[in-house]
């Protein structure tokens, strides 16, 4: 399966189509945690670490918000709302500085998750058309701050 980036200029807003429920279906939940887990621990090791909480602790509940967003917009317990509040995704990641390499690099990480989850094709695909799309609201600075 060949993932693609979109290339987006910063500050624009395309549309997003959620993904497709039947993940949440396929994967369950502990799976979809897992998937979260094993993207958090490729960005532990990669170039932007450094936006990631830096205790174990830390990383651990942001693990766990992440996969509670996650399976609350594939149609699970609203999990994130009950913890977080509303999720006003831009506004929660305006503290940390998000460039095209940032979102280049976390996007790629879900490539190497997604390349060994077993899943349909074509939910995958539904995941990543939703990840490539949002993660382009999600870049707010030219500059590493
Ligand atoms: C564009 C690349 C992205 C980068 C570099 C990035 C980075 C971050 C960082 C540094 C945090 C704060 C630490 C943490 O809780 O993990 C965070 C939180 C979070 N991100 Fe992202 N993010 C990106 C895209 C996305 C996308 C596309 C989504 C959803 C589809 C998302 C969902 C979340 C969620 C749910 C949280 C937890 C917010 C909270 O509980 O306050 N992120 N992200």
């Amino acid at each position: 399966m060949q993932y693609n980036i979109t290339p987006a200029q910063i500050g624009t807003r395309p549309q997003v189509s959620l993904p497709n429920p039947k993940i949440l279906e396929a994967l369950g939940e502990e799976g979809m945690r897992k998937m979260v887990s094993d993207h958090y621990d490729l960005l532990k090791q990669s170039n932007i670490r450094g936006l990631f909480p830096p205790t174990e602790e830390g990383f651990e509940m942001a693990k766990k918000h992440s996969a509670d967003f996650f399976i609350q917009i594939c149609g699970g317990p609203r999990y994130f709302d009950m913890s977080r509040g509303a999720p006003r995704m831009v506004a929660r990641h305006m503290p940390f500085a998000i460039t095209q390499e940032a979102r280049r690099i976390w996007l790629e990480s879900y490539i190497m998750v997604l390349n060994t989850l077993e899943l349909d094709e074509e939910l995958k695909q539904s995941f990543w058309n939703y990840i490539d799309i949002f993660s382009i609201w999600m870049m707010n600075t030219n500059d590493e701050k």
